[in-house]
């Protein structure tokens, strides 16, 4: 109903702001991340990711991306270390890209963006109940960035763009058990980590965003999977190819942006 928010000329980015006044606040994100600029912690530990025991349990359409989702009923799956002072719950991951041809990343490295971006969304189930709760919190979410660039296949990618099709349109969702996503993260677990939000509608400012230096590399036939996805639905007579579902940076505003070593 109603203009609900895209990434549409009338419904994108530039005029969230309108239904969503968080969109101009302090803490908004992606942004444009500077590495000269960015300023080296010691202090700052690695980051831990414990996934083995996670739990996939389907993979959707939502109009807005495709979504893999984990049971977070316990602490089976946890991302710790680094800046976050406990451990995170890992609660869904997913991708944003470009067109043909297109960068679609969110956040950019020296103004430069990459093909695609997964982002890994974890919630504190130690200081809130629910993941709703924990993403109005300024301490809620922890994101794990990852670039996506290309070049050759990626050995494993294929186990979701092999089953794509099955989630062509919103609303559609399927089984997707067993996909542990450990095997989608690069060699280099450094990291640049700053302050910031939910890139999308509510844009709340919840987000400790670990940002992963090393991209992982992925086919052009690969990513060209994403966009047989469709933005509307399958009764819907307009047919929106899902792509460049990315917002573009947003203003720093005094945030520091740290570098693990
Ligand atoms: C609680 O309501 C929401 C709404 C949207 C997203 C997904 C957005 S936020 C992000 S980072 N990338 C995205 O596409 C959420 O994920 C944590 C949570
Ligand atoms: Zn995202």
């Amino acid at each position: 109903t109603g203009n609900h928010w895209g990434y549409g000329k009338e419904n994108g980015p530039s005029v969230w702001h309108k239904n969503y006044p968080v969109a101009q606040g302090n803490r908004q994100s992606p942004i444009d991340i500077i590495p000269q600029q960015a300023s080296h912690d010691s202090s700052l530990g690695p980051i831990v990711l414990n996934y083995d025991q996670c739990t996939s349990i389907n993979i959707a359409n939502n109009g807005h991306s495709v979504v893999v989702e984990f049971d977070d009923s316990d602490d089976r799956s946890v991302i710790q270390g680094g800046p976050l002072d406990n451990p995170y719950r890992l609660k869904q991951f997913h991708f944003h890209w470009g067109g043909k041809g297109c960068h679609g990343s969110e956040h950019t490295v020296a103004g430069i963006s990459y093909a695609s971006e997964l982002h890994l969304v974890h919630w504190n189930a130690v200081k809130y109940k629910t993941f709703g709760e924990a993403a109005a919190a300024p301490d809620g979410l922890a994101v794990l960035g990852i670039f996506l660039d290309t070049g050759d296949d990626h050995r494993w990618l294929h186990m979701i763009t092999d089953v794509l099709y099955m989630v062509k349109f919103k609303g559609s969702v399927t089984d997707f058990k067993g996909f542990n996503p450990k095997c989608l993260l690069p060699s280099s677990l450094h990291y640049w980590t700053y302050l910031g939000s939910l890139t999308t509608p509510p844009l709340h400012e919840s987000v400790t965003w670990i940002v992963l230096k090393e991209p992982i590399i992925v086919s052009e036939k690969q990513l060209g999977k994403f966009r047989m996805l469709q933005f509307t639905g399958e009764e819907e007579d307009q047919r929106l190819r899902m792509e460049n579902n990315f917002r573009p940076p947003q203003p720093l505003k005094g945030r520091k942006v740290r570098s693990s070593n």
